[in-house]
């Protein structure tokens, strides 16, 4: 079953400028679709649009169409529906995760409370079986002492935990779609591999399908499979990830492997002193 189709997808500033252009892909349910490019290349503008949430002044055409199939009556163009149908795709098929968990966040809320917000919203939950769901939401993103995490604020948990809070609000309504938009960037590299773990195993267990977009190609070949390059705001090349790694053939693409291959050898290379 096919969950996203996007066509002819191009993004414009205020100015007209082209910032994504022509853009076309799908997702298939329960598919781990991965987004690559340098920054600049247009990637968080194509998960925007695909999640409704363009920022103002940003304006899209081409289509992107969710289908729900069982929850929603009809598909919805995440380009052209109201705000009204493209919200009830976002709390009921779609999910996003951003790099900066604080933007997600409320600073105003504890934890807890936020993760309870969408799971009253769209799941109807209240009293002992909301509490019994947000410890469970903690608790399967691998989150300890989760009283304590459900009391706390943003700010007084680590960037690592705060992704982890994201994680679960995000999967709370196990969204059929997970956007997941370079969501360990901005941890350290140990953190960020747990967190690839656990939305690895999170997407399997849950048979959601993941958008995953990334500058960092060794980060996408970890839980990406049929993967999109972008440069300029275009897909210059397309394949299963692990194709893309041993035989890109864009330029562009080989000049990103032999990025990583590099950083690779650095590493290797300060090991080994
Ligand atoms: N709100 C905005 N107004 C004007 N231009 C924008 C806006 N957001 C992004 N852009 C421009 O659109 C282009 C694509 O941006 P986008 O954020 O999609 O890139 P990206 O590949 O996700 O990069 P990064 O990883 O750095 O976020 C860039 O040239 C950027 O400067």
């Amino acid at each position: 079953m096919t969950l996203l189709v996007v066509s002819g997808l191009t993004v414009r500033d205020q100015a007209g400028t082209v910032l994504v252009e022509d853009v076309s892909f799908t997702v298939e349910a329960g598919e781990r679709i991965g987004l690559i490019g340098e920054s600049g290349s247009g990637k968080s503008l194509t998960a925007l649009a695909v999640a409704g949430l363009l920022p103002p002044g940003i304006t899209a055409t081409g289509t992107a169409l969710i289908d729900g199939v069982d929850i929603i009556a009809a598909p919805v163009d995440m380009i052209s529906a109201s705000e009204k149908a493209r919200t009830g795709v976002r709390g009921k098929i779609v999910s996003t995760v951003f790099q900066e968990p604080l933007t997600a966040l409320d600073p105003l809320m504890t934890a807890g409370r936020q993760i309870a917000v969408p799971l009253r919203r769209f799941r109807g939950l209240r009293g002992s079986a909301l509490r019994a769901a947000v410890g469970a939401a903690l608790d399967e993103v691998r989150l300890t002492d989760t009283d304590r995490i459900a009391g706390s604020y943003p700010h007084q948990l680590s960037g690592g935990q705060r992704q982890r809070v994201a994680i679960a609000m995000a999967l709370a309504c196990r969204p059929r779609l997970l956007i997941a938009d370079e969501p360990t960037t901005a941890l350290d590299v140990t953190v960020q591999a747990e967190i690839l773990d656990l939305l690895d195993s999170l997407v399997a267990a849950h048979g959601s399908a993941l958008l995953f977009i990334t500058h960092d190609l060794p980060v996408a070949a970890r839980v990406a499979r049929h993967t999109h390059v972008l440069r300029s705001g275009r897909i210059v090349e397309s394949g299963p990830i692990a194709e893309l790694i041993t035989a890109p053939v864009h330029e562009y693409t080989r000049t990103l492997v032999a990025a990583a291959r590099r950083f690779d050898a650095a590493l290797e290379g300060l090991t080994r002193d």
